[in-house]
């Protein structure tokens, strides 16, 4: 279980990490998610111990990270933005090198060792040296440090960054297992990607949690953002008239349609909301043929873009509850 309280950090007059408290539970995958600049690099080299912060804590299993750092980052592995490789070291001769400065015990060097290049596929460049390595590899090398001593928190920083689409779907899958026996914190920029992985995701924003829920939770919100494009044949005043009347609509706006003598109404619904079948007869009773009908749903980016612009409808207590309150189905195809 990992604590983080109040943790700020700031860099100068700039606020990089401002105030952020959350918890991360065991066995589960959590994902960062945030726009260049929102604060996870920072925000996780304060949960590894790698910088210290301005104000607040971080406890690991109890441990603070600055009090008890021994015992803290035992239970974490890291894997930095830049991975910490030695470049004129073979893969191989690295990995003995991070397994010493783990100390994990000598008779359980060999197994770990096999086992976890096997685990990243970096057997077969053991004897390489690292400077020689594809990114990929490179990457999947610090992967295996970080993994190196099977600590209980696993936590990589933009893990897939650089990496072509065919490694990127290996590291997904790598990190899924890795979950069987680890909490793992990952960070991303990329929505599908962290939207195919995580359990929960942790929107940040200018230094903020914006929002944290599932991905379920988050199409939830979406589907509640949900928009029905319906053109019909009438005036604008006729159906601003009947509008009102239909339960479930947050909002509309009516525009001139294309089609002669044809509006179009653009109607948000209430989270939840399907309002279509009584939208038809009520332009039924009022003979106001519809010419057409089709949903808009604001898509996952629109409202990770939303909430990392507009800090300020999201740091609404408010506002975030109902977030979490939004579950529905996943519909992204979360093409990593
Ligand atoms: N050592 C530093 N000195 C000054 N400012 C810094 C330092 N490190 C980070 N920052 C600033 O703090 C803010 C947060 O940076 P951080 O690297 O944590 O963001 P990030 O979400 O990880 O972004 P990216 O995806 O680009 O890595 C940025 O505005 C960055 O410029």
């Amino acid at each position: 279980m990992i604590e983080v309280e109040n943790l700020v950090k700031r860099y100068g007059n700039h606020l990089a990490v401002d105030h952020l408290t959350f918890q991360v539970e065991p066995g589960k995958i959590y994902g960062f998610l945030g726009p260049n600049g929102a604060g996870k690099s920072t925000t996780m080299n304060m949960m590894t111990g790698y910088i210290a912060p301005t104000e607040g804590t971080v406890r690991i299993n109890g441990f603070d990270i600055q009090k008890n750092a021994e015992e803290a980052k035992r239970c974490i592995g890291y894997l930095p933005e830049i991975p910490p490789l030695y470049q004129d070291m073979t893969v191989l001769e690295y990995l003995r090198f991070a397994a010493a400065l783990k100390k994990i015990p000598k008779k359980e060097v060999e197994k770990q060792l096999a086992d976890i290049m096997e685990m990243t596929m970096t057997t077969d460049v053991s004897e390489r040296l690292i400077k020689n390595l594809s990114k990929g590899y490179k990457q999947r090398v610090g992967l295996a440090q970080a993994i190196l001593g099977y600590p209980e928190v696993i936590i990589l920083d933009e893990p897939t960054v650089g990496l072509d689409p065919k490694q990127i779907i290996e590291i997904r899958e790598l990190i899924r297992s890795l979950s069987e026996k680890h909490t793992v914190i990952l960070s991303s920029h990329i929505l599908s990607e962290v939207q195919a992985v995580c359990d929960e995701i942790m929107i940040l924003s200018k230094g903020k949690l914006a929002a944290c829920d599932t991905p379920e939770g988050l199409t939830g919100l979406m589907k509640g953002n949900a928009a029905l494009e319906v053109h019909i044949l009438g005036s604008e005043e006729a159906l601003r008239k009947i509008l009102p009347f239909i339960a479930g609509i947050a909002e509309f706006s009516i525009e001139n349609a294309p089609e002669k003598g044809a509006v179009k109404a653009v109607i948000r619904t209430e989270a939840g909301e399907d309002i279509r079948e009584d939208l038809f007869y009520a332009l039924a009773e009022n003979k106001m043929p519809i010419l057409s009908m089709n949903r808009v749903e604001k898509s996952l980016e629109d409202i990770f873009l939303e909430l990392t612009e507009d800090q300020s409808s999201i740091s609404d207590p408010d506002t975030a509850e109902h977030m979490s309150e939004n579950k529905g189905g996943n519909e992204d195809e979360g093409n990593l």
